[in-house]
């Protein structure tokens, strides 16, 4: 395992470092859906929390408290919870540092009923190899924009999407006809080309038409794959070694060397930030034959 990758070693266990995917799309594009998708392929939806290898986390737990002004108005649609400063930056950037440091973290659910987050309900985030973080605005602010590995754009377009949001706002949020689209026209809309469709541009992959295209979840469910076995050991990371006839003496490594000489180079490394760089072969895989 690359060091870049391994935070620390505990009992001779290495804590590992997460591979973190940015998930973004406007409202009702399919974020969630997606990411259960890739759950769900990856065998990590029928298992118990502490086990998972792959998890997610929602923007939703990072909205920032209201004042009693603000849930009034939210009632009636009209407070704007698709602007950055319905979100708790900061909060957000230091639970992402410590998912990332492999540390377990709480954080609390949302409830789009009442507006407010739940502390009654907290999630615990064990600590998991790849970690997927959705939300609109995931992509907007710098700062966390610059910790993810990788960042997908789930791109479905906005008749679908205001097609999908009203019943389910209505049906799962507790909201009427009226506030809805209220609340979409006045907020939700324009906000959606202001602050998220911009950030498309930073996204690695883009997948239209969202949890209906396979072929993008199935090549990023591979993506993924390849990463816990590699990270697991059952990747296609065995050294190929050469064999070198040093004859006569030759001067290699500052040392006078003769007779067939063992280079081990390390195989493609296909870990995050080293993606399609073979591994350099160092003075220390230089070995001789027993
Ligand atoms: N491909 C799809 N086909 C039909 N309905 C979908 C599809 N993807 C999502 N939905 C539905 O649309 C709504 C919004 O999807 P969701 O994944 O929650 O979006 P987001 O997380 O982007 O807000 C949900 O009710 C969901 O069941
Ligand atoms: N109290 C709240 C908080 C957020 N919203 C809306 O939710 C949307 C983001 O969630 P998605 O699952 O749709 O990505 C966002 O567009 C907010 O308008 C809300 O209505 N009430």
């Amino acid at each position: 395992m690359d060091a870049e990758n391994t935070l620390s070693v505990t009992n001779g266990d290495a804590v590992k470092k997460p591979f973190l995917i940015g998930v973004a799309g406007g409202t009702a594009s399919g974020k969630s859906t997606v990411c259960k998708k890739i759950m769900k392929e990856l065998g990590q939806t029928d298992m118990d929390h502490t086990q998972r290898q792959v998890v997610t986390i929602s923007q939703d737990s990072f909205y920032r408290e209201l004042t009693a002004t603000e849930k009034a108005k939210a009632f009636q649609g009209l407070y704007n919870f698709d602007h950055p400063d319905a979100f708790d930056e900061q909060l957000m950037y230091e639970t992402l540092q410590a998912v990332l440091k492999g540390n377990k973290v709480e954080i609390p659910s949302y409830d789009y009923r009442t507006n407010s987050l739940d502390y009654e309900n907290k999630l615990t985030i064990y600590p998991a190899d790849v970690v997927l973080f959705e939300g609109i605005l995931v992509f907007y602010f710098p700062k966390i924009r610059d910790l993810f590995h990788m960042k997908l754009f789930v791109d479905t377009d906005s008749d679908t999407r205001l097609a999908r949001r009203v019943p389910r706002d209505i049906n799962e949020r507790g909201r009427d006809l009226d506030a809805v689209l209220t609340q979409y026209m006045t907020f939700v809309k324009p906000a959606f080309e202001e602050f998220c469709s911009p950030t498309k541009k930073f996204a690695d992959v883009i997948i239209p038409r969202g949890a209906d295209n396979t072929v993008a979840i199935d090549l990023i469910v591979q993506h993924i794959r390849d990463f816990l076995n590699n990270r697991s050991g059952h990747g296609s990371t065995s050294n190929i070694q050469v064999f070198m006839n040093l004859e006569p003496e030759t001067q290699l490594g500052g040392k006078r060397r003769r007779g067939i000489l063992r280079v081990n180079i390390p195989a493609l490394n296909i870990q995050p930030n080293n993606a399609g760089k073979p591994n350099t072969p160092t003075r220390e895989s230089l070995t001789r034959p027993h």
